[in-house]
């Protein structure tokens, strides 16, 4: 089994995690489709480079090894077979249905370095910069004021939801928006072709060809045992199951699957825009979602079946039970004050990013929330985010942690 991936905790010490440094694709950003491309606002790219940096440099200073996916998908795409198997699928799912532009296309990319070629598709490649020689299809007649043959993927610095590790495999994630759905061609050419995986020969426990939505920021690694995924906006009981079967019948050593209902709307997009954990027995809550979040439970049952349960129990209780211990406590983001966990989790105050039990990386702008946690004994290493914050997504959603240190709970 490989020891390339190793996450059995959202908390022990973080060792290597898989980033995205924000690029053009940002810069790609108009006002007329920010909605559709799931922002808000637009960056300003050199500000948000810079704070994206220091988030790297903060997690460097602290022992973990940063790896960036633009660098890991150049090398996986440096083979030309992959690279073409790549490309004929990235510009298939982009829609390049007309074969005189998908060609045209081909060659242009073709006719870049590797690392070049893959920041140009991240940033998304604008009309102008082709010319189309031949008419093949209705569409290269009709050209509409549309400036994009391939859209840009603003959200890629978002690497905690493509994919998501768990235990010695990954989830290869079907996502849920056309905006986003992309992205995961990535990671799967990185699983399949780059060297350091093809020999590690990680499971998948979700493929994205599966016809059901997962996001890895539903995806939370409670312990060796539990895994809590959220039911969201973006991720569907269906592909929950699926990842509950494979995952108890490759004996992982994981038991349980704590499904979490969270109301499905844009500010609790994801489990973890609401919930994370921060401690052996400490987590952050939005206080908006204790009220209706429902709890279920997914289990082995006999012959390969999965058994279900709703567990109506306060959700302390619940997760006291299933980490096996006394108490646990719940860290309300703002200090539970409406307005002020309404705008700190606005800006993403319940998403952090553990690196060690008690240790975690923060935005510096949701200052309550961070003292609340200072006070609590959590060491809290915040970060710039003037800009990031603006793709609505934290520390956590920025990182995706290959291997951590096993912690005993
Ligand atoms: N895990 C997360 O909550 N990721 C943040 C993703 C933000 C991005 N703009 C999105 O809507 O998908």
């Amino acid at each position: 089994m490989s020891n390339l991936i190793n996450v059995t905790s959202e908390i022990g010490r973080l060792k290597k995690v898989l980033l995205h440094r924000p690029g053009n694709e940002v810069e790609n950003l108009v006002p007329e489709y920010l909605g559709r491309l799931l922002f808000d606002d637009i960056p300003y790219l050199k500000i948000a480079q810079k704070e994206h940096d220091r988030f790297a440099e903060v997690l460097r200073e602290n022992g973990v090894e940063v790896v960036y996916l633009e660098e890991l998908a150049a090398s996986a795409l440096e083979d030309e077979k992959a690279k073409i198997e790549f490309l004929e699928e990235m510009l298939h799912e982009s829609k390049i249905y007309s074969p005189s532009l998908k060609e045209t296309l081909m060659q242009y990319l073709l006719s870049m370095p590797t690392r070049e070629m893959v920041d140009k598709i991240m940033a998304g490649i604008r009309k102008e910069e082709v010319e189309v020689k031949e008419v093949s299809s209705l569409a290269d007649l009709m050209m509409d004021d549309y400036p994009f043959y391939l859209d840009p993927m603003p959200n890629l610095y978002f690497t905690r939801d493509p994919g998501a590790s768990i235990g010695n495999g990954i989830t290869l994630n079907r996502m849920q928006t056309d905006a986003r759905r992309r992205e995961t061609l990535f990671l799967k050419y990185i699983h399949k072709y780059h060297k350091d995986f093809r020999e590690a020969n990680v499971p998948l426990w979700y493929d994205r060809t599966m016809p059901f939505s997962i996001e890895g920021g539903d995806e939370l690694v409670l312990s060796d045992k539990v895994v809590a995924i959220g039911c969201s906006e973006r991720t569907s009981p269906e592909a929950i199951e699926i990842v509950a079967k494979n995952l108890f019948e490759a004996n992982t050593g994981f038991e349980k699957v704590l499904v979490f209902e969270i109301p499905k709307c844009r500010a609790f997009m994801h489990l973890d825009t609401v919930f994370t954990m921060v401690d052996y027995d400490k987590f952050t809550i939005h206080p908006a979602i204790q009220g209706p979040l429902s709890v279920y439970e997914v289990t082995k049952g006999a012959n390969n079946t999965l058994k279900f349960k709703h567990n109506t129990s306060p959700l302390e209780e619940i997760l006291k039970d299933a980490l096996n211990l006394d108490s646990v406590e719940l860290i309300k983001c703002g200090g539970g004050d409406f307005i002020v966990a309404g705008r700190e989790q606005w800006n993403d105050g319940s998403n952090t990013l553990a690196i060690a039990p008690g240790v975690v990386v923060t935005y510096e702008r949701n200052y309550v929330t961070n003292e609340i946690l200072d006070k609590k004994g959590i060491k809290v290493l915040t970060i710039p985010s003037s800009e990031l914050s603006r793709g609505r997504g934290g520390p956590r959603c920025m990182s995706m942690p290959l291997y951590r240190e096993n912690i005993k709970l």
